[in-house]
């Protein structure tokens, strides 16, 4: 009882939450339907006993009754016909809504969600499980709510009907459909935890099966015929999976055969009693059909019960699990706005959550306002993680960063976002050209001159469409780009935007080598009213830039000018000579 009482708190919670002043006036029109069927349904089986005793004892002046009845049963039938697709549209309108309703609520705090909470397993795990199931759980369990009220006025009017008959009918018929009920909660409660504990599995499955069938993979899956190496890993974790369900079925499935038999010999004992009764005169023959009608619709109330239970412990399971994503920590902005945007570590150690090593140590560096700084380093020396930092993406625990003498953690999201980066493993968004650069922010500013420079003019007027040619293929008539192509648009996604500080990591590994020329020979012209930090592993890009940090292992192990660096014959020195060989 306590374990019902707290669900329905939880649930009315995340009601509250959801339900909105539109959402209630669809759900008023809903429960109007779903009582008038509650009743209407009881009445049906009532007029199709008094046919019966009318057809027991059949003489021709009944005829006008049994006439009215029939008719009254015809109209009833259509009536609930009608208001059952009524019922049907106001629920999908209502599924609609309130859907809309969760996923608004997962967005807002998707988008406040640290970005250290996308690195724990469990943290991701919970959160697609939230946003796959929560939003349609959620709407069969509202709906399903209100069924109960007809369900019970539909099961009192059975009741009522059998109760007639025999006082005990409807006690035992109930009584008989207890167990299952009990049951079927507790095989719905083995399936949640198990589809809760394997959802890591149900997720690689999914990966798996898309390396084979999806569309973007065609041509190595196709070439080196992958097709067998994955989809036996899929077939495998779905063997595994299909052998958890089967489990839980199986030993359920004893169960319910043994509280079906139960049930109808309940109901035969019934049927017994009544013919009994029936020879006896002491009831009509309708009375038999009204038994058989009532049995069947009884029970089915009662099932329907079982699984309106069933959905509303499904959504408090999932409530809980939604309880814990809204407890997941934010990120926090300061509000204090910049007006330089000079760069300090100080003594800055960092280690990803997930992580055992330190991916960052003791890094310690200025960088003047508008300074042009080249980042080099073996892979995995920490170039990126200190990029993430910059951004404000990770939180340092252990040292000071500052911009413009401010400390990261007090300055305002609005001066955040002037440190603009392109990434590394940037996105192809599958959108038009034009969406792919503003983002659905500002248009396209063509006399940005890192835009003249990347030739994007050029690139928009070889598509018959222009900046609204639809990339990817997602749509039948979208185009597809070559990687260098992309690769422009990124940049330029990059450079539409505002900006203080500029952040290129190898901005320029798919362009061809006229267009990276131009752009590098002319980066501090393109750059002339913010700072830049290029990461770069062709090192003679770096001769561009006013200084150079040299990464190793988490520090920064040179400082300096590229002719200093030259001539300091370190690490750096050593990069440049390799690739210089090579030419
Ligand atoms: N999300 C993460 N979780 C745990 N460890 C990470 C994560 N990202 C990076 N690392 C680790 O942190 C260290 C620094 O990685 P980082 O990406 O900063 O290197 P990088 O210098 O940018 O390398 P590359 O030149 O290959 O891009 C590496 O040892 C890497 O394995």
């Amino acid at each position: 009882m306590v374990c019902v009482r707290q669900s329905m708190g939880k649930y009315i919670k995340l009601l509250n939450k959801i339900v909105d002043k539109k959402s209630i006036k669809i759900l008023c029109v809903i429960v109007g339907i779903i009582l008038c069927i509650g009743i209407i349904e009881p009445l049906v089986a009532w007029l199709y006993k008094i046919f019966g005793d009318y057809a027991g004892h059949f003489s021709h002046h009944k005829l006008d009754k049994i006439i009215v009845v029939v008719i009254l049963y015809e109209l009833l039938q259509s009536i609930l016909q009608i208001v059952s697709t009524l019922k049907d549209h106001w629920l999908l309108k209502i599924s609609y809504k309130l859907s809309e309703n969760v996923f608004e609520h997962i967005h807002q705090k998707v988008k406040k969600l640290k970005i250290e909470e996308f690195e724990n397993e469990t943290v991701f795990n919970l959160l697609e499980r939230i946003d796959t199931k929560l939003g349609d759980e959620t709407v069969i369990a509202i709906t399903t709510l209100f069924e109960v009220v007809a369900n019970i006025i539909s099961i009192s009017i059975y009741s009522i009907m059998l109760g007639q008959m025999k006082v005990y009918f409807p006690f035992v018929v109930i009584v008989s459909a207890i167990p299952g009920i009990y049951l079927g909660s507790k095989k719905n409660k083995c399936k949640f935890n198990t589809a809760k504990e394997f959802f890591t599995e149900e997720r690689k499955k999914e990966y798996f099966l898309n390396v084979v069938f999806g569309r973007e993979n065609v041509k190595d899956v196709k070439l080196l015929e992958l097709e067998k190496f994955f989809y036996e890993k899929a077939k495998s974790l779905n063997n595994l999976l299909t052998n958890k369900y089967l489990k839980i079925n199986k030993k359920y499935g004893y169960y319910e055969i043994v509280t079906n038999v139960l049930k109808y010999i309940v109901f035969g004992w019934c049927m017994y009693e009544t013919f009994w009764m029936v020879y006896n005169q002491s009831i009509g023959l309708g009375s038999i059909l009204l038994l058989v009608n009532v049995f069947q619709l009884l029970t089915q109330e009662l099932e329907n019960l079982t699984n309106i239970i069933k959905e509303i412990m499904n959504v408090t399971w999932l409530i809980d699990e939604w309880e814990g994503f809204l407890q997941l920590p934010e990120k926090i902005w300061g509000n204090k706005l910049l007006e330089n945007y000079s760069i300090s570590f100080e003594n800055v150690t960092y280690k990803y959550p997930a992580s055992l090593n330190y991916a960052l140590k003791n890094i310690s560096v200025k960088i003047r306002d508008g300074e042009k700084i080249a980042i080099v380093g073996e892979n995995g020396s920490g170039k990126s993680t200190f990029i993430n930092i910059l951004l404000g993406l990770y939180t340092v625990s252990d040292g000071k960063i500052r911009i413009g003498n401010v400390d990261i953690n007090e300055i305002s999201k609005e001066s955040m976002k002037k440190i603009v980066c392109v990434f590394q493993n940037y996105i192809k968004y599958q959108t038009s050209i034009e969406e792919n650069i503003t983002l659905g922010e500002k248009k396209i500013n063509f006399h940005n001159p890192f835009i003249k420079a990347l030739e994007l003019n050029e690139l928009l007027n070889s598509f018959e469409k222009g900046e609204k040619t639809k990339l990817g293929q997602l749509e039948e008539n979208g185009t597809e780009i070559s990687g260098g192509q992309w690769q422009k648009l990124a940049i330029s996604r990059g450079v539409n935007r505002e900006s203080k500080i500029l952040i290129l990591d190898e901005p320029t590994a798919s362009l061809d080598p006229l267009i990276e020329n131009k752009l590098y020979e002319n980066i501090a012209e393109l750059c002339k009213d913010k700072t830049l930090l290029l990461i770069s592993h062709r090192m003679s890009a770096c001769r561009v830039c006013d200084r150079i940090l040299t990464f190793s292992n988490g520090q920064i192990v040179e400082n300096g000018s590229f002719d200093e660096l030259i001539e300091r014959k370190g690490k750096f020195y050593e990069m440049y000579m390799a690739q210089k060989e090579c030419y």
